[in-house]
């Protein structure tokens, strides 16, 4: 069995009138790319700060690098770094000086390493940070967590407040860390944000872990659209394949909804639509990327339609 950097054994923080977060088994595999998913208000920061020993758990064991959080000692604090969504930073302080001095307790970064990650992020390093934005607060934690080498990162929400550019280069940034063979735990309340990077992505509702999915089977579960063009008028027979809805026709082309895995005959469904197509002449096909959103948003159907809405807000 693969070595796991964190391993939950029914956790559980329970602060009351069903808030919190019950019965949670997590596993993390060394060198994995872990998502964490959920709306505002499911649990996640509630996790994260049980597994650095930030709140004590009301039941339940954790491992984070093979020891109890409650037992943590410096050394192995210094083998994870974590950025939490909100940043409290000292004010009267600039950026270099804040990550000069998390650097030193870690016994020290190159400040060559340290300007480079800046640099990616677009951080001006002198600029003091009680006059920074959110999104530039953000950078001091991301720069701070990214430049030492560690074994375990774990981000709270870590991009909010970045624009989207940077939300790239934050994405690249987590790829190389894993590479260097970090595990890392990402959390986020949209699917998109960690879908290019995680291996595999946990879903939890509610305080509780619903489901942990690849992102690949995630993938091969999303339905896809396509858009055809015939030589000739798009034909009536196709929507009437199982799975496969038709958007619109116009014409000549004709868009289909067409569901990701297997149908009723046990077929996948692409398969079939793709072997029905044949029937006909095609002249063009022009196919999206797949819904992830919609499938993570299944899981949240009952909470009111969409990741954001179904989050409680926090008292
Ligand atoms: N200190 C606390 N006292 C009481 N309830 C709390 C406390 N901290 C969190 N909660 C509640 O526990 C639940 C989980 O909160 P948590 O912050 O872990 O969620 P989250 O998924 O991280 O959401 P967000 O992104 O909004 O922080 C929420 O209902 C929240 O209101």
């Amino acid at each position: 069995m693969s070595e796991q950097v964190i391993s939950t054994s029914g956790l559980t923080k329970d602060y009351g009138d069903g808030h919190g977060v019950f019965d949670l088994d997590l596993h993390v595999t060394a060198g994995e790319v872990f998502g964490y998913l959920g709306p505002n208000g499911s649990g996640k920061s509630t996790t994260i700060r049980m597994l650095l020993d930030l709140v004590r758990p009301t039941r339940g064991t954790a491992t984070v690098l093979g020891h109890d959080p409650r037992h943590g000692d410096p050394a192995r604090r210094e083998r994870i770094a974590y950025v939490p969504g909100e940043l409290n930073l000292w004010s009267g302080w600039t950026a270099r000086e804040i990550i000069g001095y998390l650097a030193a307790v870690r016994g020290g970064v190159e400040d060559a390493r340290i300007a480079d990650v800046a640099d990616r992020l677009d951080l001006d390093l002198d600029r003091e940070v009680g006059n920074l934005s959110k999104g530039n607060k953000q950078k001091v934690g991301l720069v701070a967590a990214f430049a030492p080498r560690v074994e375990l990162l774990i981000l709270d929400e870590p991009t909010s407040g970045l624009d989207p550019l940077l939300q790239v280069e934050f994405l690249r940034l987590v790829r190389e860390a894993a590479a260097d063979g970090a595990s890392v735990l990402l959390s986020s309340h949209v699917l998109s944000e960690v879908e290019h990077v995680a291996d595999r992505v946990g879903i939890i509702r509610r305080g509780r872990l619903v489901d942990v999915l690849g992102v690949a089977d995630l993938k091969a579960q999303a339905s896809r659209t396509l858009e055809v063009t015939f030589a000739h008028d798009a034909p009536a027979g196709l929507a009437h394949l199982a799975g496969v809805t038709e958007l619109v026709t116009e014409g000549r082309v004709g868009r289909y909804d067409v569901a990701g895995g297997p149908g009723p005959d046990g077929r996948s469904v692409m398969d079939t639509f793709v072997k029905a197509l044949a029937g006909h002449t095609v002249t063009g096909l022009r196919g999206e990327d797949a819904d992830l959103e919609a499938i993570f948003l299944r899981y949240y159907a009952d909470d009111g339609g969409t990741a954001d809405q179904a989050g409680e807000a926090h008292p």
